[in-house]
């Protein structure tokens, strides 16, 4: 078993977590309150502007030149995700104003850059992994689901994850699981358990930036 199939395997109960959340299930639904939507949206700016600035980090850490074109490759899928943005705004009316880091997404993205500035490539890669997988499979169980009927607002939303909805398109979780593999070849087991903490944290925080959104969590105070 690869060190990536074992550890999507202590992944999954995660993942079943996050696809069971109260928000997912309300994308499927079409049914998720306004200020969920506005919260998410306004978070998830910071979040990619945060995973664009990682990947660059992450480009400096590899020598391989076919990752550095696909880390780059991969970086261009996030100009789709204004568009996913928009489909949300759309439906609230709001226009962005919270420009602070609420606590889980500072919590994240600093997990992100300390991951990419102290870690291993490895470390770096394995951040930043979950987020574009967990959204992958998201966007493939919703669709398997039918959740993106016409009558769901978030038809679109949805769409723009799946990768079935694409399926011509080249399949990026499968080259980032195949060069975190490549990556932790020279580690020592002390190392690749970091890696896997690095996965898991990232991929826990995935579960908590829904959650976050969804309970409406502020800072206690304003400073
Ligand atoms: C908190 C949060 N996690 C994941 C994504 C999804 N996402 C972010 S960047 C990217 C593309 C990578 O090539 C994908 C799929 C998001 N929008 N917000």
């Amino acid at each position: 078993m690869t060190f990536s199939q074992a550890l999507l395997e202590r992944a999954q109960p995660m993942m079943d977590a996050i696809m069971a959340h109260p928000f997912v299930q309300a994308i499927a639904a079409g049914t998720v309150p306004n200020d969920v939507l506005n919260y998410y949206v306004e978070q998830d700016e910071h979040y990619l502007k945060d995973y664009l600035q990682v990947t660059a980090l992450t480009i400096t850490k590899t020598d391989n030149v076919d990752d550095i074109n696909q880390l780059l490759t991969t970086a261009q899928f996030v100009q789709n995700e204004s568009r996913a943005h928009q489909v949300m705004l759309e439906i609230t009316g709001h226009t962005i104003e919270n420009w602070r880091r609420e606590p889980e997404t500072k919590r994240y993205t600093d997990h992100m850059y300390a991951s990419a500035y102290h870690g291993t490539y490895a470390d770096a890669l394995a951040a930043l992994l979950p987020c574009a997988w967990s959204y992958a499979v998201i966007g493939e169980q919703l669709v398997d689901q039918g959740a993106n009927n016409a009558d769901n607002p978030l038809k679109e939303w949805i769409e723009l994850y799946a990768p079935q909805m694409a399926p011509d398109a080249p399949d990026y979780n499968a080259w980032r699981f195949e060069a975190l593999d490549r990556a932790v070849a020279p580690l020592s087991p002390t190392q690749l358990e970091h890696v896997a903490q690095t996965f898991l944290f990232s991929l826990e925080m995935e579960w908590r930036f829904w959650e976050a959104a969804w309970q409406q969590t502020h800072w206690q105070f304003e400073f």
